[in-house]
């Protein structure tokens, strides 16, 4: 019921901020399907659980347009042949167009499902920023049980890092050298910067002797382990939102405005690579995302 106190101008300003911080809310969450960083399937699943959110305030053809490759046409389509009105918001789809637009989906993004008969190898992976480096270091400190590979890398230290514990900085002959002796189980170009590689002896180490490897490292090596060793466990990590890892990259302070677009563009091709991986974990709080990795490397078989 409205404050018969309070004079209708303020009741007005305070209904019009709502209504552009909901309008905010839905923009950025359209943001973070565009991006990838969401899969429409996760966005399509908050509208449904809270139709007064943002998601489920969201109207379908907003929804459908904010995947990529779909545009105004070909959602017109797609929703007659659902049999789903425009008009029609997430948060207020009936059982059976929502089974229809989950049927719609999961046929063209299927996402990725826990694959049987993953090795120790574990791969993290995922965009700049989004803190693979944190959550591997707090792996590090709180299991030590799980070796943490240590990349050799053309790049120069930064402040604090230190040789042999955060990389092995080499110059590019010696990095020439390891790839020739294929002393690298995989190695790449970064950022079309610098070369990095994960040392091939460490790993076999542990993994013969029954242990768990984790490999902090870019898509393009992903994709060369999952080549050579195709049981191993791969594992992306995942921004919140699209602008929480712009501000994570912002915060970081450690790249000029050019390096940071650069790392985002990266960022983009990563993001919609994300359903290679077996898994994906949501960087939202560093401990239990660390807690999800490990515990995804512990759930697997005896192989590797
Ligand atoms: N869960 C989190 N919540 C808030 N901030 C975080 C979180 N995880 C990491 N950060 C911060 O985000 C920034 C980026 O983290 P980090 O350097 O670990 O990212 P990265 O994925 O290793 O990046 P790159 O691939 O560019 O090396 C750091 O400032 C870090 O402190
Ligand atoms: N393919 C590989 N990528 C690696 C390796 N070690 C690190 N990385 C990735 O490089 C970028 C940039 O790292 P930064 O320390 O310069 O910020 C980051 O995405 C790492 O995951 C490696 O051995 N192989």
């Amino acid at each position: 019921m409205a404050d018969s106190r309070r004079p209708p101008e303020v009741d007005r300003a305070a209904a019009s901020r709502r209504a552009v911080a909901a309008r905010r809310e839905r923009a950025a969450l359209k943001r973070d399907v565009s991006t990838r960083v969401i899969t429409p399937q996760e966005l399509l699943r908050r509208g449904l659980a809270d139709p007064l959110s943002a998601a489920g305030a969201m109207r379908v053809t907003e929804f459908l347009t904010a995947i990529p490759a779909i545009g105004e046409s070909k959602r017109d389509r797609i929703l007659t042949s659902l049999g789903i009105s425009p008009v029609k918001r997430l948060g207020g789809l009936g059982s059976r167009q929502r089974d229809a637009l989950r049927d719609y989906l999961d046929a063209r993004w299927p996402e990725p499902g826990p694959r049987e008969g993953r090795s120790r190898l574990v791969v993290l992976a995922g965009p700049t920023a989004v803190g693979k480096g944190t959550v591997a270091a707090y792996i590090k400190e709180h299991f030590p049980e799980i070796h943490l590979s240590v990349s050799a890398t053309t790049r120069a230290p930064r402040p604090g890092e230190v040789d042999g514990e955060h990389y092995y900085f080499v110059d590019d002959a010696e990095f020439d050298r390891l790839i020739a002796a294929g002393e690298l189980l995989e190695w790449a170009t970064v950022h079309n910067a610098h070369r990095y590689g994960t040392p091939r002896e460490p790993i076999d180490r542990v993994l013969a002797a029954g242990g768990t490897a984790l490999l902090e490292i870019d898509l393009q090596g992903a994709r060369q382990v999952r080549a050579a060793d195709p049981s191993a466990t791969l594992v992306f990590l995942l921004p919140p939102s699209w602008d929480e890892l712009v501000q994570r990259l912002v915060g970081r302070g450690t790249e000029d405005a050019e390096e940071r677009a650069r790392r985002l563009r990266t960022a983009r091709t990563e993001l919609a690579a994300q359903n290679e991986f077996d898994y994906r974990v949501v960087n939202d709080e560093v401990a239990r995302a660390a807690a999800e990795v490990v515990a995804l490397a512990a759930r697997r078989p005896d192989v590797g």
